[in-house]
């Protein structure tokens, strides 16, 4: 089975919007958060222009990982225009021309400095946060089939991060007309069934999305659904938000000197978790690789083997799960999850073309509501597939 790889050289597709319109915006914010200097500066407004309408060129030869990014199918590209790569290539390696640019690499004082960081710790430190630790109170404190549904709500609807805890709290755990696949059901029956297994966890962004997916993580270990958590993280800085070790470090700690009891509790624990094992944060250069997840590598495959379940975070993480590709949106998921390596669950708002698993009559009633419903950050999924 196939479809269109998606591309960003179509004038006025969403991929096309990314680079010529995002990207630009994006760009001015990094060089107003920190100040660099002219060399950081240029380097970065020459990669812009480049990745706009100049000819892709090879990570120097020097990088650490030049030859990664050559296997990883940079030297059928280099020289041709940006467009024509595929987006997700395309979309990676501009972050990690980003990472080049700003020296993130580069012995010399930038070296490691992330520059996403300004708008992480401000997320992290603002009032929306202080409100959803006020809001995490108001959830039922008992590990009951009621907390684990707002918490899951929480996790999915912090993809979209202007919802989470506030929102589940009112709602009673959930936003359905927005959902437009639920098998939420089917993932609750499957925990339970391999109750005190691994459950892994491929995290998506910092901040108001990492809150609630670590208060699930809390809900999985101390209520006995998992005995291991293993939370997978970027090895770097990438698509501005994307949460590291730092920003897991950050966030277990606004947790743990919350003023509010139920995150302060929720805080140490973690922490004890992490301390036991219970609770793991790993890593993987691939967790940055421009490829779908069919493509990863043997080591990466047997992390995932044997888990009870994964659970993947996100838009961009949805994007390399069924491939990045104009699929007929009735697919069905089960058929694109299947390579992957253990069970998966799905939770993701749409905010890019990509979109499967969604029945023929929920398709027609968006496409006539004719509204961007694949890519306006509104709608959402929970899809599982059971490997059974
Ligand atoms: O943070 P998320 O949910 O993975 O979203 C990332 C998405 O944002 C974009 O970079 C731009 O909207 C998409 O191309 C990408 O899939």
């Amino acid at each position: 089975m196939t479809a269109p790889v998606i591309r960003s050289d179509v004038p006025g597709s969403f991929a096309w919007g990314v680079f010529h319109d995002r990207h630009p915006k994006l760009i001015q914010q990094v060089i107003d958060a920190l100040p660099y200097g002219p060399g950081e500066r240029a380097a970065v407004e020459d990669l812009l222009a480049e990745s706009i309408s100049g000819a892709l060129q090879p990570l120097s030869t020097s990088a650490h990982d030049h030859q990664q990014w050559v296997e990883w199918g940079g030297e059928g590209l280099h020289g041709r225009p940006w467009g024509e790569a595929p987006f997700l290539w395309a979309e990676s390696y501009f972050y990690r021309r980003l990472l080049e640019a700003t020296g993130y690499f580069r012995p010399g004082t930038w070296q490691g400095i992330d520059p996403f960081a300004p708008f992480k710790d401000a997320e992290l430190a603002g009032a929306a946060v202080d409100a959803e630790l006020v809001a995490l109170g108001d959830l039922p404190s008992e590990f009951t089939d009621k907390r684990a549904i707002a918490l899951l709500s929480s996790a999915l609807w912090g993809n979209r991060a202007d919802l989470s805890f506030q929102i589940t709290a009112e709602a009673g755990g959930s936003i359905a007309s927005d959902l437009v696949a639920d098998d939420s059901e089917s993932l609750w029956a499957e925990l339970e069934r391999a109750q005190g297994g691994r459950v892994c966890i491929i995290a998506d962004n910092a901040g108001r999305e990492l809150l609630p997916d670590l208060v699930l993580v809390d809900h999985l270990l101390a209520s006995g659904l998992a005995a291991q958590v293993v939370v997978y993280v970027k090895p770097q800085p990438y698509y501005v938000s994307d949460a590291t070790m730092a920003d897991v470090l950050a966030t277990v700690e606004r947790l743990r000197t919350a003023t509010t009891a139920a995150a302060g509790t929720i805080g140490e624990r973690l922490w004890r978790a992490m301390n036991s094992g219970a609770l793991v944060v790993r890593t993987h250069p691939f967790f940055c690789a421009p490829l779908p997840f069919h493509d990863m590598p043997a080591d990466l495959r047997s992390e995932f083997a044997g888990a009870a379940m994964t659970i993947l975070k996100g838009d961009l993480n949805y994007r390399r799960l069924v491939g990045d590709q104009l699929w007929p949106p009735t697919t069905a998921f089960t058929e694109l999850a299947s390579h992957f390596p253990s069970a998966v669950t799905a939770l993701r708002t749409l905010k890019s073309d990509v979109i499967v698993g969604v029945d023929a009559a929920v398709v027609a009633q968006l496409d006539n509501a004719g509204t961007p419903w694949r890519t306006n950050g509104r709608h959402a999924v929970i899809q599982v597939d059971l490997r059974r």
